[in-house]
């Protein structure tokens, strides 16, 4: 038996002097986690694509209390450049202790209209590039015994409708850091892998998105950012946030209740009530 010892309880002092990438920062849920790391006196290095947000993310971040902020810019569908995020990580701090990917290219929620190149490019930039990232940290992540977190979704464990290039490619995540985090076990390489199981959050693109179809409130994005954070820091194996709607998915998934859930969440009514290809 595999005993892993973890730290029992949060301390935002963990996170202070700490070197931590966040992808997807210039908006959303990675904005917000970079804040909540600059008040913990995190070095942040923050990426996304958008250069004139990522420059407001980082003087907020300096403004907040970060050991150090900085930004690089570029898109995740190339993973070359997930790649050259973390070196310059490595070139600036020569480690790294928190590896938080957390980006996500633009997808529609709708029914699947056939496109396969569509969920190839998604494959690309929702999953190829944290891999790539994956094994370019790993080097420094082993000598720091530092921390992997995964940002997925409710859609990356319990199925729905209107949104299968989506999950698909957070299933994969699944898949692939769950399998991943076994082999660390038994090779005992002391670095944890922490994927983040998120319900609706109250972010502009998913509410634009989303907030005709679905019917339950969504959460906040300050709080689920914090707790992404600590869920990390705590070296824990997933985060289920909000606890409830996420539990009740998971385990009435494929259930007839699990489908009358899902019909209660996702109203049938579309934007434009788009035939089904
Ligand atoms: N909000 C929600 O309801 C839920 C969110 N999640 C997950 O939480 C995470 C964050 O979601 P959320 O904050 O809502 O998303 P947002 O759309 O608010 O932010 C997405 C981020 O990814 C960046 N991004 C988009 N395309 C690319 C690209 N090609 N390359 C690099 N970066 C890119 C965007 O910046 P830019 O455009 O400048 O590149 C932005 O910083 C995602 O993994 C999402 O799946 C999970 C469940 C629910
Ligand atoms: C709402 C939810 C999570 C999301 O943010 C996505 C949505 C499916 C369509 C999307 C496409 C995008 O390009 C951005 C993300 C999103 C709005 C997902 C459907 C169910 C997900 C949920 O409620 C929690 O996991």
């Amino acid at each position: 038996v595999y005993f892993y010892s973890a730290p029992e309880n949060f301390n935002e002092e963990m996170l202070r002097g700490k070197r931590v990438i966040v992808t997807g920062a210039s908006s959303g849920i990675g904005e917000q986690m970079a804040y909540h790391l600059a008040r913990m006196g995190a070095h942040v290095l923050v990426t996304a694509r958008t250069e004139a947000k990522l420059q407001k993310v980082v003087e907020r971040c300096r403004e907040l209390g970060a050991a150090s902020a900085r930004f690089v810019s570029g898109s995740m569908e190339d993973t070359a450049f997930a790649e050259e995020v973390v070196k310059e990580a490595e070139n600036t701090w020569g480690g790294l202790d928190m590896l938080i990917l957390n980006h996500i290219g633009h997808s529609y929620f709708n029914y699947f209209d056939g496109d396969v190149d569509h969920i190839r490019k998604l494959l690309e930039t929702n999953f190829l590039s944290y891999v790539a990232m994956t094994v370019t940290a790993l080097p420094m992540l082993k000598e720091s015994e530092g921390n992997i977190v995964v940002v997925s979704s409710v859609a990356g464990k319990a199925p729905g409708p209107f949104a299968a290039p989506y999950s698909a490619t957070k299933f994969a995540l699944d898949g692939f850091f769950s399998s991943l985090r076994h082999e660390f076990i038994i090779e005992n390489v002391n670095v944890s892998i922490t994927l983040c199981i998120l319900g609706y959050i109250d972010t502009d693109n998913a509410m634009q998105a989303v907030s005709h179809a679905i019917k339950v409130a969504p959460s906040p994005k300050e709080e689920c950012a914090l707790e992404i954070i600590r869920s990390g820091a705590l070296r824990q194996h997933e985060l289920h946030y909000p606890p409830g709607i996420v539990n009740g998915m998971l385990l009435l998934r494929g259930q007839e209740p699990g489908l009358r859930l899902q019909r209660f969440l996702f109203d049938r009514k579309k934007k434009g009530e788009g035939a089904a290809p």
